[in-house]
């Protein structure tokens, strides 16, 4: 399985095309719908998320709410293109008097400055409407797909928010996934920890006004992946790499850990390692999971537990120093519409993206023509290791 996206911030829409897809399945596209809505929520969103109402549309690869095998096509409608059709304009030449906002002062921390210098692109405009997150609607509605495979397969998946600035959310750290869904979805910061949510909007209040930004921590849970998805037999075929390449491949991440990754680093090995354990009834387990649900890159059972830290906003309202590319004199960066914070939605999209990593791998594994088979090798699967 593999996918592809495409399309500009502010161009007339996004595209996505996800192959390799088992056929048979059965999918609910409000939830592709309710996910996209999730994504575009979140305490700390700018002005563009009251213009946009992201909704799939599916133009190919399901026929009467059925996937088919052939490649899944979709589009999402940028709705604030009606804003920008002139500038965006694919067919118009580039004269003057068309190229409207041009962008010559790059932001720091932003894809500009190189974009520009790699590409060639004298309008960093060309830049920034690629690389803008506004692409990771695309993924969180082929991660929305794919988590539907996933629970039809008796997987679970969560991203949640443990820390937004300064401030942790930890709360109790539920590893069940029924438990975390209940508690975040009574706020609009995507924590567990509800006695945190006056401090944390007050932070983001005040960041707001003083023109600033801020980042973040997210946790992910996944349970009931069966031992032995992932390989230790070569370096590229290890799964805990595949899923730290896939959260990096997210706008604003800077960090990735599996498990307690960071924090374990400082501790003794007889604090870490997860006790192995076995009884007649449930068969093998581990009597703790600090090492994240990860042995020798492949998933040992428990539950699959990774970590991504997100860096603030690259935008500010209060301009950082930057140099205009034209004139090379020095010059406040550009700035537009921007986000104080995205890590509510970025929590979205990073569960998505793990997802995407655990379906392609369990493709890898199984033959996923169709999803009863796919189904009944699982099970089959499942039974033998728990007997081993
Ligand atoms: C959901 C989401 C929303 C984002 N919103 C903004 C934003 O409003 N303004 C901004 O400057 N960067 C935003 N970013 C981050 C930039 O897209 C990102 O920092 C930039 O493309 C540079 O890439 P890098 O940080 O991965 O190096 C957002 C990221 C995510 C995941
Ligand atoms: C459009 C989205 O996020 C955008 C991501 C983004 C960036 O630089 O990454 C910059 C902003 O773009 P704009 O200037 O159009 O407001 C965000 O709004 C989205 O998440 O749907």
């Amino acid at each position: 399985m593999n996918f592809l996206t495409a399309g500009e911030s502010h161009g007339s829409q996004l595209t996505g095309i996800l192959e390799g897809f088992p056929a048979g399945v059965v999918l609910d596209i409000e939830k592709i719908n309710q996910q996209l809505k999730a994504r575009q929520g979140g305490y700390g969103r700018g002005n563009r998320q009251k213009i946009e109402h992201d909704m799939i549309q599916i133009v190919g690869g399901i026929r009467h709410q059925k996937t088919l095998g052939s490649p899944i096509a979709l589009t999402i409608k940028n709705i604030d293109n009606s804003h920008w059709a002139k500038i965006m304009d694919p067919l118009s030449a580039e004269t003057p008097q068309n190229t409207l906002r041009k962008v010559t002062r790059p932001r720091p921390g932003h894809a500009d400055l190189v974009g520009g210098m790699k590409y060639g692109h004298r309008d960093l405009r060309n830049v920034l409407e690629r690389s803008s997150a506004r692409e990771t609607a695309m993924r969180v509605a082929i991660g929305s797909i794919c988590k539907q495979l996933l629970s039809q397969l008796d997987i679970n998946i969560i991203g949640y928010v443990e820390q937004i600035g300064s401030v942790k959310a930890l709360g109790d750290r539920p590893l069940n996934v029924k438990d975390i869904e209940d508690k975040i979805v009574q706020n609009d910061l995507r924590i567990i920890d509800n006695e945190k949510i006056d401090e944390i909007h007050k932070l983001i209040d005040e960041t707001k006004i003083n023109g600033n930004t801020l980042g973040g921590i997210i946790r992910v849970v996944v349970t009931n992946l069966p031992a032995g998805l992932g390989s230790y037999t070569s370096w590229n075929t290890k799964l805990d790499a595949k899923l730290a390449a896939a959260v990096m491949g997210v706008n604003a991440m800077k960090g990735v850990s599996i498990g307690d990754g960071f924090e374990i680093a400082k501790q003794y090995g007889s604090q870490v390692m997860d006790s192995i354990d076995w009884n007649k009834e449930d068969g093998w387990s581990r009597t703790s999971d600090n090492l994240g649900g990860f042995e020798g890159g492949m998933t040992n059972g428990m539950p699959v537990v990774v970590f991504a830290a997100m860096k603030p906003i690259p935008t500010l309202y209060k301009a950082l120093q930057s140099v205009n590319i034209d004139n090379h004199l020095q010059q406040k960066a550009n700035v537009e519409r921007s986000d104080t914070t995205a890590i509510v939605p970025a929590s979205i999209v990073i569960e998505s993206v793990i997802a995407i990593e655990l379906v392609k791998e369990i493709l890898n594994t199984f033959e996923g023509s169709n999803i009863t088979r796919l189904k009944k090798q699982i099970e089959d699967y499942r039974k033998e290791i728990s007997e081993f």
